[in-house]
């Protein structure tokens, strides 16, 4: 049996990097997405070292044609074409009157654009290759109830559910499923990012930041990037083949609905 072929945007780093190393690790050949080619390679020699295949891929998620051609290129050098996971994705700290058009420019041309472009240039190579795939996009918990101080982004990660549950219904037929996952605060640089930015506004520590995000966690501690890894890799293995359209909160208890 061939080999099967996952490509994961925003591969360089936190969440997209756990994915990519987890997909690796259970068998598929991964093909790396991000805008910075060392840091790619980095993750590159730690999947090989470690047994697997990767293929670094520089593209920036916003632009169409980029998107496209690292799909094509995945399918062509690895030889296959199976799971797309959309993960990229930016956070900027945006409280409601301070919201500028470059920054609603900025977050939804990467979060939501980039995701529309993933399908199309996934649902492409499905076809071309005559079979369907899996797609998974990166929402958030705050893409399940608004955050407060995150307008832009909380509101592009309601589109992006918005938009798996559109095109799970559109490709079903082929056999496609479409979902997405919804982190809550995890451990990377864009989660830090946020909580410094919090603490700053309060004279307070960056911990202290973070803290005020994970208070409502029922399993009371913070997500590392591999939890949120384990959950995708589900999305992107057989055991999830009657679910489509669906948001995986992987979020240790911060949202129910
Ligand atoms: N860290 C957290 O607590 C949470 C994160 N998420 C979502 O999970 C996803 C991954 O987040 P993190 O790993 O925390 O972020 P991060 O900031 O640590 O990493 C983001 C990755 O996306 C890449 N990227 C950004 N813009 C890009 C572009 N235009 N083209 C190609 N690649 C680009 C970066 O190079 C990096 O590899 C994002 O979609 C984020 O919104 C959702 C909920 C919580
Ligand atoms: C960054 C993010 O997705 C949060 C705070 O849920």
């Amino acid at each position: 049996m061939t080999q099967k072929v996952a490509l994961v945007t925003g591969a360089s780093q936190g969440i997209g990097e756990a994915i990519a190393k987890r997909l690796a690790k259970d068998g598929f050949a991964v093909a790396l997405v991000a805008r910075h080619m060392d840091k790619l390679q980095k993750v590159q020699k730690e999947i090989e070292e470690a047994g697997g295949t990767a293929l670094p891929i520089v593209a920036d998620v916003s632009k169409r044609d980029e998107v496209f051609a690292a799909v094509n290129e995945a399918a062509d050098k690895l030889g296959d074409f199976n799971v797309m996971v959309n993960n990229a994705g930016v956070a900027p700290t945006t409280p409601i009157d301070t919201v500028t058009e470059d920054d609603m420019d900025y977050v939804y041309k990467i979060n939501v654009y980039g995701t529309v472009w993933g399908i199309q240039a996934a649902h492409a190579a499905f076809k071309k290759l005559g079979h369907p795939g899996k797609i998974i996009n990166a929402t958030s918990q705050a893409g399940v109830v608004g955050n407060p101080n995150l307008t832009v982004y909380s509101s592009s990660k309601f589109a992006i559910r918005g938009i798996t549950q559109v095109t799970a219904r559109e490709l079903a037929e082929e056999g496609t499923t479409v979902n997405c996952f919804a982190p809550g605060i995890v451990k990377t640089p864009m989660m830090y990012d946020i909580a410094h930015k919090v603490g700053q506004n309060a004279g307070k520590s960056d911990e202290w930041g973070m803290q005020t995000f994970a208070k409502d966690i029922a399993l009371k501690r913070l997500s590392e990037p591999e939890d949120v890894a384990n959950g995708v890799a589900f999305l992107a293995g057989s055991d999830s083949d009657y679910i489509t359209g669906q948001t995986l909160e992987v979020d240790g208890g911060m949202q129910f609905h």
